[in-house]
């Protein structure tokens, strides 16, 4: 069986790696520096990278550049997420040598950009599925960006190779992860996804890897790694069994 693929994130809010509760602007804790816990994730053997410029997705600013410098120190895979909306932003992402990026506010406000992103790009984008219930947010999940299911069957006809599913009430709160959301989205598309949003644990990470021959591709992993609550290479040695 194709095992669980781990992407350890790394959120930048104003040079620093943080975390967020439900996504929320201002509930940040901080972790210092994020090329450090980038390098400390490929240490640990990590095959990817999760990587979030959370100022682009809100709109307060950017961290191009220094997002731009841990991609390039990397020596593994990365998925560069946050604020990639028009053909500036995507292509200055692109050109980080990232292998690929996830649109998500643009998914919902520019359809047909997005449409033509894919088209262009293949598999180097991903979209983004931040949900409510079932209603998806973009602008750092701040806006209302419309049905989850209809934006899942459009997205699939316009040939989207892989989604990001992040049940936002979980993100962040290390409340483990909505497996019916997951199981729900794999029932409704036969693209790959990844799960992003709530592991607590190792178990997480197991009940997750469940999915994957309904299509969980990957499992996001943020706060956890963190606080703590498990070493990346305890969750790799968990996937691989
Ligand atoms: O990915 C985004 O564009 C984004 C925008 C606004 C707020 C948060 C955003 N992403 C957060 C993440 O991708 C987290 O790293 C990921 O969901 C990990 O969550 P957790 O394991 O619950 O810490």
């Amino acid at each position: 069986m194709t095992r669980l693929e781990l992407l350890p994130a790394v959120d930048v809010r104003d040079g620093q790696a943080v975390r967020l509760v439900h996504g929320e602007s201002g509930s940040e804790t901080s972790y210092g520096s994020p090329l450090e816990a980038a390098l400390a994730w490929q240490r640990a053997g990590a095959e990817w990278l999760h990587l979030v410029d959370l100022d682009a997705a809100f709109g307060t600013g950017d961290n191009r550049d220094l997002v731009a410098g841990i991609t390039d120190a990397m020596d593994i895979k990365v998925e560069l997420s946050g604020g990639i909306r028009d053909d500036a932003s995507l292509a200055a992402a692109l050109a980080t040598g990232c292998t690929r990026v996830n649109l998500g506010t643009a998914a919902l406000e520019t359809p047909e950009w997005a449409a033509k992103a894919i088209a262009e790009h293949g598999d180097k984008i991903a979209i983004g599925l931040d949900v409510r219930g079932t209603t998806l947010r973009g602008r750092g999940w701040t806006s209302e960006g419309g049905d989850l299911w209809e934006t899942l069957a459009r997205l699939d006809a316009e040939g989207c190779a892989r989604y990001v599913v992040t049940d936002i009430a979980k993100d962040g709160t290390l409340q483990g992860p909505n497996l019916d959301l997951l199981k729900s989205v794999c029932a409704a598309t036969d693209r790959p996804v990844v799960a992003s949003g709530g592991v607590s644990s190792l178990a997480d990470l197991r009940a997750i890897a469940t999915l994957v021959p309904e299509g969980v591709e990957g499992a996001i992993i943020g706060k956890a790694l963190y606080a703590k609550a498990f070493t990346l290479e305890e969750a790799l040695v968990e996937v691989s069994r």
